[in-house]
């Protein structure tokens, strides 16, 4: 017998906001977070081809290399949940694998970020729930607890509570806190439509690059430069 310490599920984030999110790269929404909140080195599972996913964070802290409570998250999981794993960024072990993939997907779990390793990391990227995770190793898990469910976790450095905004792509994994969902995909909307502004110009050969030279106070070293 071992502990699964339950906490009260977090906030859930309206199903709009997580739509507009599924059309913000991870990159703009990190650079709405003043390039600061993203988790960091959890990326897709190698051949994964999954498009850009978002859902409230289910949180599941777990000793390193053992999955009993990340079972008990796939049984307690509501559909679109994203389960966010804290391993301790261990890479000893795996801590999910095909089976596991294929059960969340039948729960209807939108995504699986671990922050340690996976495994059958064919058979997930052949699945139809995007997995992210730090690394992958065949070696698997323990069943033997404890762990804690909905409680604060972290993932690739970042801090990810119960109903924060999770989103992944090919780029990796950003986490917006629940209470600034709204007004970081406020952000990324400008900045995307930005960049889209950027690419026209690009296209166009109007680009501004201006605001290269004011940046850079050249410096010629001994030499005049060929213009
Ligand atoms: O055995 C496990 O716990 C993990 C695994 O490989 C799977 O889910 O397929
Ligand atoms: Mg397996």
């Amino acid at each position: 017998m071992s502990t699964c310490r339950l906490h009260r599920p977090g906030p859930r984030p309206d199903t709009a906001l997580l739509e507009q999110c599924r059309d913000l790269p991870t990159s703009i929404l990190s650079d709405s977070m003043d390039r600061v909140g993203g988790v960091r080195g959890v990326h897709r599972v190698p051949g994964g081809r999954w498009p850009r996913v978002a859902g409230p964070a289910l949180t599941v802290r777990t000793r390193a290399g053992d999955n009993l409570v990340v079972h008990r998250a796939l049984d307690l999981a509501r559909p679109g949940d994203v389960l966010v794993i804290d391993a301790g960024g261990s890479l000893e072990r795996a801590i999910l694998g095909e089976i596991m993939g294929r059960y969340a997907a039948v729960r209807g779990i939108a995504a699986l970020v671990v922050d340690g390793a996976v495994r059958d990391s064919e058979g997930l990227a052949a699945g139809p729930v995007p997995v992210f995770a730090l690394g992958i190793n065949h070696l698997g898990p323990y069943k033997d607890g404890p762990g804690e469910l909905h409680g604060p976790v972290q993932a690739g450095g970042t801090v990810v509570r119960s109903g924060d905004v999770v989103v992944g792509d090919g780029d990796g994994v950003v986490v917006l806190p629940y209470e600034r969902a709204a007004e970081v995909v406020a952000r990324g909307q400008e900045r995307l439509r930005d960049e889209e502004e950027q690419f026209a110009a690009i296209a166009g050969g109007t680009l501004d690059r201006s605001w290269v030279t004011r940046a850079l106070a050249e410096v010629h070293v001994g030499h005049e430069v060929d213009r």
